[in-house]
């Protein structure tokens, strides 16, 4: 297994290409299912969650052909051939549950493994059930699995969400595509995610309007048919890559980044004393008076703050000067990161779904290891202006979620290995 090391290396000046969205991409993936035509996506980030997503597609009769080093895949179902998504890839990415909507729209049928719980939280996909049914589909569980049916294929409906759910929202959205009448998802999820989803779902031909809002509307369509459409930009690796020059200094500008995808951290970002400048090019972020001050945080449902940067929010608040305070809203289990950066010399006391973090001058460099995507990159991110050798394990939790990552990082000066550890 790899680990990362990381050195404090001053102050960090460039450029980083953003890459386009992980979460969007394993979403726009299973809507190729939805039709027995090519799918061409670009910008597509390279990650081993897209090798997994290209996998279970195969593994249910997708064409899968990638080019570009993997920056453009297009995905030909002519025919699903198998209807089972089964445990050995499902369990190793929760985004599987996401090929459940398309199959059975197209094909009245579908086996989906139960992804089950991870490390952040028991992640029930119960809001995805009750979408589809309002949509006409039957469940059975058994033996781990969702066994789904429509026999009389699936009918518009109305589906109120108790909480803006992002994969509940895609599963029903890509559903009701295909689905006889009008479908309204109320309390729908807003992230841009979604819309990049409705963006190539209408590439297709589908009729959708309101995404992006909290009321999604689709007339349903009997046909949906090839598209081409790129990713949209990684918000979250935009963020994580923001952060970076706050906590070592410097100056850096995130190539394609755009502040309204990330408008709710931007905010959070300019209290705590960053100056954030939209460019031609993208996001430029230094720290004004070169010191970060303390600031309170709760992750919410988008254009809220975002659950995917908290890990990397508190490393920078680590070391700003007062006590922040972080509310964890979306997942009960997301402060894995804090008893790690504690071994870095950072004091943080969690109480539930709460962390309070007390500034200190310097964090010292530790082994460290984290059970999560973005917990791992915190650890990066506070190795970054901490004293010593930081030396971060379980690094194929960052190959799920981030690109080139060692590249990235000293492409503006840090100081960062891969080492393989035999
Ligand atoms: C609202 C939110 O920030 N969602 C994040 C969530 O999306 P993801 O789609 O994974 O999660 P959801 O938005 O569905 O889940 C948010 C919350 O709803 C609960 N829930 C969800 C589905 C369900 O059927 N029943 C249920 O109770 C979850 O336990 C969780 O507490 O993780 C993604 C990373 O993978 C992020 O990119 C999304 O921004
Ligand atoms: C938690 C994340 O991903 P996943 O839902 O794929 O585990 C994430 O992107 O931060």
């Amino acid at each position: 297994m790899d680990s990362i090391i990381v050195k404090g290396n001053g102050a960090l000046h460039g450029q980083i290409p953003i890459a386009g969205a992980k979460n969007a991409a394993l979403t726009l993936m299973p809507a190729t299912l939805l039709t027995e035509d090519p799918i061409t996506l670009t910008n597509v980030p390279r990650l081993s969650d897209i090798a997994t997503t290209n996998e279970l597609l195969q593994s249910l009769g997708t064409e899968v052909a990638v080019m570009q080093d993997g920056q453009l895949i297009v995905l030909d179902t002519k025919e699903i051939t198998n209807h089972t998504a089964h445990y050995d890839i499902v369990r190793k990415m929760r985004a599987s549950i996401l090929v459940l909507g398309p199959m059975l729209a197209r094909s009245g049928h579908a086996s989906v493994s139960l992804p089950g719980g991870c490390a952040i939280g028991a992640r029930p996909v119960d809001l995805h059930l009750r979408g589809l049914e309002s949509l006409g589909a039957e469940f059975d569980l058994r033996d781990g699995y969702v066994h789904a049916k429509a026999p009389n294929g699936l009918k518009g409906g109305t589906y109120d969400m108790p909480f803006a759910s992002v994969g509940a929202t895609e599963n029903f959205l890509m559903a009701a595509t295909l689905a006889k009448g009008t479908s309204v998802l109320k309390n729908a999820a807003r992230e841009p995610e979604i819309v990049d989803l409705a963006d190539l779902l209408r590439a297709m031909g589908a009729q959708i309007s309101g995404d992006g809002t909290p009321e999604i509307t689709i007339e349903g369509v009997d046909k949906l048919h090839g598209a081409t459409h790129p990713v949209v930009t990684d918000r979250i690796e935009l963020g994580t890559y923001m952060l970076a020059p706050l906590i070592a200094g410097g100056e850096v500008e995130l190539l394609g980044g755009r502040r309204d995808l990330l408008e709710a951290f931007c905010q959070k970002l300019e209290i705590a004393g960053a100056d954030i400048t939209q460019t031609d090019a993208g996001l430029k972020v230094s720290a004004k008076n070169g010191r970060i001050h303390a600031v309170d945080v709760t992750t919410e449902p988008f254009p809220g703050f975002p659950t995917d940067l908290q890990a990397q929010m508190m490393a920078l608040l680590c070391t700003a000067d007062g006590k922040s305070v972080l509310e964890e809203n979306i997942f009960e289990n997301r402060f894995m990161h804090a008893p790690e950066l504690m071994r870095m010399g950072a004091n943080i006391e969690v109480h539930g779904g709460t962390a309070t973090v007390t500034g200190v001058d310097k964090l010292r460099g530790a082994p460290v290891m984290a059970t999560d995507l973005r917990a791992s990159v915190s650890l990066i991110l506070a190795g970054l202006a901490a004293e010593g050798e930081t030396i971060v394990s379980r690094v194929y939790h960052l190959d799920r979620g981030y690109e080139q990552v060692v590249r990235k990082f000293s492409g503006i000066g840090a100081s960062i290995e891969r080492v393989s550890n035999k």
